[in-house]
């Protein structure tokens, strides 16, 4: 059964990280053609980008728009510090024009578009109003406008992740992956072959994926290209999580930077649970799709000590992962907290995903075992 109480908000969610979608394959393709100076560094180092921006603006004012922006409190990623200084004027502009060129399209999703031309102080101030620090209590609705910037400034993969946590649980979430190819098996074809995201014909690229708690059920649609008009529900189709539990055929997922996850300690983990295949690195929360849509069986992410996961890059995809039959906990076996505001506070050490029970299971006996001898 779908989860009947989050009928519009699902189909809201679902329409709008389309156009977002949209939005990002078009700034993409720019900013790798003219190899452009559309990205900026933050006050602490990270990247950030014309689309993270535009993003977060259009899907805040969408929302607004849909549900009363007095009525919706909204977590997300960016604020509008680095875009507010002198020196960001040009991409300042670019972003006004990446978010009007985008609302332009909005019918095409089946929304309404703005009767006119947004003015850039109502899309910095879209953008500052996502400011909500989430918690126990109501609804928040979380976004990370660009999951995997890295991946997204180097043509690769990246995602755009919508989730609204109601009461502290998450109880919907919608994944854009534009670069995730369609077809079974996408992504491992993809690291086979060692294809460029570029390589694959576009038709079979990008999906988005969405799911409501508690209705056992992940869908899948294909991005709508060129002109097409978006139709609900879009030829969506269901996507499970794999039924391997055999470690030695298990493929496991990891974060692409070592710097985000330990790579030598997830080996140790591996080596020890029986995992013969090397391990599938990809950019951004398109690893729990990968689970979710049953081409890999584990995704282990292990960060240094002292940082905290973020809310806003786990949600959608966790939520994906249950729905479609698989686990997700910390380290020591326990759900995430997503009800103590922007941080995944209490993390037991790391986050493990799997699509069952008994790989699950192994994994976290097999952490407990290396973790003594590591340096995390
Ligand atoms: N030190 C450290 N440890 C763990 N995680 C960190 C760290 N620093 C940043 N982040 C967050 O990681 C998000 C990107 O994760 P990915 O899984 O895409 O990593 S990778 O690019 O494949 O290496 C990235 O999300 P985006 O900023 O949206 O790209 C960050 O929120
Ligand atoms: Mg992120």
């Amino acid at each position: 059964m779908e989860n009947q109480k989050y009928t519009k908000e699902l189909n809201v969610a679902v329409r709008v990280v389309h156009m977002a979608c949209f939005l990002c394959e078009k700034v993409q393709k720019q900013l790798i053609s003219t190899n452009s100076d559309q990205v900026k560094s933050k006050d602490d180092d990270s990247l950030v980008t014309v689309a993270d921006w535009s993003v977060q603006a259009t899907v805040s004012w969408m929302l607004s728009e849909a549900f009363g922006a007095e009525n919706i409190s909204i977590v997300a990623e960016e604020d509008v510090q680095t875009l507010s200084k002198s020196e960001s004027s040009a991409i300042l502009a670019m972003v006004v024009t990446a978010v009007n060129e985008c609302l332009a399209e909005a019918p095409r999703f089946g929304l309404q578009r703005p009767d006119k031309a947004l003015t850039t102080s109502q899309i910095l101030n879209a953008i500052s109003q996502c400011n909500s620090t989430g918690g126990p209590l109501g609804q928040h609705w979380v976004l990370d406008p660009v999951d995997g910037t890295l991946g997204f400034v180097r043509g690769d993969q990246y995602a755009v992740a919508l989730a609204m946590i109601d009461n502290g649980e998450v109880v919907l979430g919608v994944l854009g992956c534009p670069n995730y190819p369609v077809k079974d098996d996408g992504l491992n074809r993809k690291s086979q072959q060692n294809l460029r995201v570029s390589e694959i014909s576009s038709a079979e690229v990008g999906s988005v994926m969405y799911t409501t708690k508690g209705s056992g059920k992940s869908w899948m649609q294909p991005l709508i290209h060129r002109d097409m008009m978006f139709e609900w529900p879009n030829s969506a189709k269901l996507i499970r999580v794999s039924s391997v539990d055999d470690p030695a055929l298990a493929t496991f997922c990891e974060p692409v930077e070592k710097t985000n996850s330990d790579h030598s300690f997830t080996a140790g983990v591996a080596n020890t649970v029986g995992l013969r295949k090397k391990p599938l690195r990809v950019y951004s929360m398109v690893k729990y799709a990968a689970i979710a849509r049953g081409e890999a069986e584990i995704y282990m992410r292990f960060a240094r000590s002292g940082y905290k996961e973020k809310i806003w890059d786990h949600a959608a995809g966790v939520l994906l992962v249950q729905e479609a039959g698989g686990m997700v906990t910390d380290a020591g076996g326990r759900p995430l907290d997503f009800s103590r505001g922007i941080y995944l506070e209490g993390l037991d050490r790391g986050i493990i995903a799997c699509s069952g029970f008994k790989l699950h299971e192994k994994l976290i006996g097999a952490v407990y075992a290396s973790w003594e001898s590591s340096n995390l």
